[in-house]
């Protein structure tokens, strides 16, 4: 039994991963949106999909809903083919899109009670927009929330059927930087909760704040899959250390750099003018990776 599980494995979706996807292929007309991709999503892990404007993230992850057919691969979510998943399946999985039911006319609880109607085992409607800080706005209608209230609301009838598996889609866009942070935490207790989630997103930030692992799909195809810190090598990149000497910015690679800081605060007998050690970040390897320059070129 064993020794057959260890040859299939490399070629069978895995039924126990939350997530798992084999020689997924998705076309339109000509084109490969996904173009062959090998994927494994652990339960109650946090994996931020990121990629470029038309990388194929939201073709795999509407694939991976059940909400689009694919032409090639395996795939299962929650142990089931998605293309085949019932009403059970469904109700397991909770899906945060980038544009949500904030234009209603019904209240805030009475959106989330009637989204509850819909699951077998809901949370509490009351409790959920405590979860994610709705609960002064419990009588007030969806249309009259900030934009970031309307989020938390998406959010809140993502989760409000107790989902093992919720999906979101570019969750903080729009959003300031206090209310990111807030949603960050809200995501953070929901990983407590048991909850996995697929987030795509376009904020480097974010993914390294949340994320467990991440992958970088460029052009249908996955480029890499990492923790964040590790990404591109990251981890092992050389340090640089940057100081300023005689009014002029200076900055040196080095593998070593607690001896080079050493040897520079030897140099000037005490505190160094400016000094900064950095590595690369994930936005720099982020940005390598798919081809991007770091920084554009001025115009
Ligand atoms: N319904 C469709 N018909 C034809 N082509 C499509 C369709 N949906 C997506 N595509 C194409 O498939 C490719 C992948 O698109 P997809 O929306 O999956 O990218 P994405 O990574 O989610 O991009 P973004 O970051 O802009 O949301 C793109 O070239 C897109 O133009």
């Amino acid at each position: 039994m064993q020794s057959c599980l260890l040859v299939s494995a490399p070629l069978d979706a895995d039924a126990d991963a939350a997530i798992s996807i084999r020689g997924l292929v998705k076309r339109y007309g000509d084109r490969d949106a996904v173009a062959g991709l090998d994927l494994d999503i652990r339960r109650g892990e946090i994996f931020a999909l990121l990629g470029p404007n038309g990388a194929g993230k939201t073709t795999t992850v509407e694939v991976l809903e059940g909400y689009r057919s694919r032409d090639e691969g395996d795939v299962r979510v929650l142990g089931q083919d998605p293309a085949a998943g019932g009403r059970r399946w469904r109700s397991r999985i909770g899906i945060v899109l980038q544009s949500g039911a904030g234009d209603s006319q019904l209240t805030c609880l009475e959106l989330l009670r009637a989204q509850a109607a819909y699951y077998p085992d809901p949370r509490d409607p009351v409790e959920v927009l405590e979860l994610v800080g709705l609960a002064e706005k419990a009588g007030a209608r969806g249309r009259s929330l900030s934009g970031g209230q309307r989020r938390r609301l998406d959010v809140a009838l993502g989760i409000v059927g107790k989902p093992d598996l919720l999906f979101l889609d570019e969750p903080t866009t729009g959003f300031d930087p206090e209310a990111r942070r807030q949603f960050w935490s809200l995501i953070r207790s929901l990983r407590e909760l048991g909850t996995t989630m697929l987030l795509t997103t376009h904020y480097l930030d974010e993914a390294e704040e949340l994320a467990d692992r991440v992958g970088v799909i460029a052009g249908g195809r996955l480029v890499e899959v990492a923790v964040p810190a590790e990404l591109g090598g990251r981890q092992a990149a050389p340090a640089v250390v940057s100081w300023t000497e005689d009014g002029v910015r200076r900055s040196s690679p080095t593998p070593t750099p607690t001896a080079f800081v050493a040897e520079l605060a030897g140099r000037f007998a005490g505190e160094v003018p400016d000094l900064a050690v950095t590595r690369p970040t994930l936005e720099d390897v982020y940005l390598q990776m798919i081809g991007q320059p770091a920084e554009e070129p001025a115009r």
